[in-house]
């Protein structure tokens, strides 16, 4: 029992993409290995490698990709690959590695196993945002794009208080002054969320959270809004700093005071294998010392 939902609706594997996060040393060499392997199976493989920032575009339908990295490689890739559905077997070249299950020393073990189709395939919902500012109400293109763990609104000047009005529907809207807001995914909630109080939820819940960082008041809670919810932010105006909208903290973007970002549940879920050796709780434990007991 791996605490996953699974669904073993993976099918035939024929092309593997590779997505490796060159700034680990390992992860070169590795993919080569992989190559090895999966071509001795008969299956064909491609290598994407980058070193920070990177444009991964993606024009074959893949039956698999496999990161090698960490977390962020995970996350990079998931962002990309999630649309065109195809499942990502993440193998851990990180430090801490907890979307990283699987471990580079195991990876021939789990390959195979994926391959004879023996998967543990979990489903994790993503958000999708998109902005309207300035430019794209004067006929521009609109920013749009979205996240495997979160989408952040925080001030990137000096520290000010940062004035946000966060509409829930029609008719409930919640007025933040905080050093800014995490909307975060269920995966996400391990991440930043956690850091800034918020609930842990299981990585396989569908649902949004909405955390005020350090909020101006002590009434704020973190809410865990329902995941058809669909959110609009508005940036209020005469702001006391520089805004800025972060991405699964790997890309950002400025706002600007009138600017309405809209945020709700992507149309398209991650799909994440897993070795299966270890639950979500038990990961919970080990990574991020929750004791889950009375000790
Ligand atoms: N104060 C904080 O804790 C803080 C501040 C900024 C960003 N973040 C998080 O970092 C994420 C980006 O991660 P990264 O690896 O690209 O950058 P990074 O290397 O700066 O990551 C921060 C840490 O968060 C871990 N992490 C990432 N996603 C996680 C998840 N879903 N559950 C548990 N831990 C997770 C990473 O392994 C890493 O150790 C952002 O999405 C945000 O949630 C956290
Ligand atoms: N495509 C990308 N664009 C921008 N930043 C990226 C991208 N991929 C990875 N990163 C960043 O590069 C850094 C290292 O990547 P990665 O997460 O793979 O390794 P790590 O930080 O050692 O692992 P872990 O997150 O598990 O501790 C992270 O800060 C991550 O956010």
């Amino acid at each position: 029992m791996t605490g996953y939902m699974t669904d073993t609706n993976l099918g035939n594997i024929e092309e593997v993409l590779i997505v490796a996060n060159y700034q680990k040393p390992e992860a070169k060499p590795l993919s080569h290995s992989i190559q090895i392997f999966l071509e001795e199976k008969g299956v064909k493989s491609e290598v994407f490698g980058f070193s920070g920032k990177a444009d991964l575009v993606c024009e074959r339908n893949y039956d698999l990709a496999i990161t090698l990295g960490g977390d962020g490689t995970v996350l990079f890739a998931s962002r990309i690959l999630a649309p065109l559905n195809i499942p990502i077997l993440p193998i851990n070249l990180g430090n801490f590695g907890f979307i990283t299950e699987v471990s580079k020393d195991d990876w021939q073990n789990d390959l195979e196993r994926v391959l004879k189709g023996e998967v543990n395939l979990g489903s994790r919902m993503m958000l999708s945002f998109n902005l309207k500012n300035d430019a794209s109400k004067r006929g521009g293109e609109e920013l749009c794009g979205r996240a495997m763990n979160d989408v952040v609104i925080s001030g990137s000047g000096i520290s000010k208080l940062v004035n946000l009005m966060v509409h829930l529907d029609e008719s409930e809207h919640i007025e933040y002054k905080a050093d800014g807001i995490i909307f975060s995914t269920s995966t996400g909630s391990t991440a930043y969320s956690a850091a800034a109080g918020g609930p842990i939820l299981h990585p396989e819940m569908n649902a949004i959270i909405l955390n005020p960082i350090c909020p101006f008041t002590l009434s704020h809670r973190p809410l865990v809004l329902p995941s058809e919810s669909e959110l609009r932010v508005e940036i209020a105006e005469d702001q006391r700093t520089e805004l800025t909208l972060t991405v699964d903290g790997q890309l950002s973007y400025p706002l600007k005071s009138g600017d309405e970002l809209f945020i709700r549940k992507a149309s398209s879920a991650a799909r994440i294998l897993y070795s299966g050796s270890r639950s979500f709780y038990e990961v919970l434990r080990a990574k991020l010392s929750w004791t889950g007991g009375p000790e």
